[in-house]
């Protein structure tokens, strides 16, 4: 049986699309992947990619992910977040946040943001025991978050201000000043977890790392 392409976009992992150079497609597979997870439930998550320079294309605000399609992206400024083009659907509600992590970090070309449950309840944990980052000792997973070399690894964590872009900025403000080589990851309380990379598929691969971590550390109860 030939499989319609529909599902073989939808079922690879972490959201292959037909054109390799189709970031649109990418994007919409990647959140249709997250969706299928239970990461993104609802209209909840958004990713975007590096374009060029001067420019973000990001996923669209407030459609369910499970059925985003590549239509559903949205190219912004890289400096306002402003759609480059009159006409385009609203950009995700938490641009600005991806906008801090690409203005950090000029090697990063990728920014994965989900709801996953675990992530989600141990930095909500964490903030009600006083707040500060979240550190991961001794587990293996720990190099699945660019720490081959180390035993240990901290996420920042922020809370979640109804004003989105006071989040960016705080964002923005720590990793102005960032730990020597710090880890592609951020926590927001009662919120989510956002991830990055040099591509998609290693900003994916690092939030199912953070995901499994998080699970981990509340099974082992550290
Ligand atoms: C229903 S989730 C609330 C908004 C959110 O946290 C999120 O990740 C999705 O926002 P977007 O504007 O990108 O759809
Ligand atoms: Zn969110």
């Amino acid at each position: 049986m030939t499989a319609h392409p529909v599902d073989v976009v939808s079922t690879a992992p972490y959201g292959a699309a037909a054109d390799p150079y189709d970031a649109a497609g990418w994007l919409s597979a990647t959140a249709r992947t997250l969706y299928e997870r239970g990461w993104m439930p609802g209209t909840s998550g958004n990713v975007s990619v590096r374009s060029g320079a001067d420019a973000v294309l990001i996923t669209a605000s407030g459609l369910g992910k499970g059925r985003l399609t590549s239509a559903d992206t949205v190219l912004v400024r890289a400096d306002t977040g402003a759609p480059v083009r009159p006409g385009s659907p609203r950009p995700s509600a938490e641009t600005c946040i991806h906008l801090a992590v690409y203005r950090a970090f000029p090697m990063v070309g990728a920014v994965v943001h989900a709801h996953p449950p675990y992530a989600t309840a141990l930095a909500s944990r964490r903030y009600r025991a006083g707040g500060g980052p979240v550190r991961f000792t001794d587990l293996e997973l720990i190099k699945g978050m660019g720490r081959a070399y180390l035993d240990s690894v901290e996420i920042p964590l922020f809370a979640n201000w109804r004003e989105v872009p006071r989040i960016a900025a705080e964002v923005g403000d720590h990793f102005a000043h960032p730990a020597t080589d710090p880890a592609p990851a951020l926590l927001i309380t009662h919120h989510g977890a956002t991830t990055w990379g040099a591509d998609l598929a290693e900003a994916s691969d690092r939030l199912e790392c953070l995901e499994a971590l998080c699970q981990l550390a509340l099974l082992i109860g550290d």
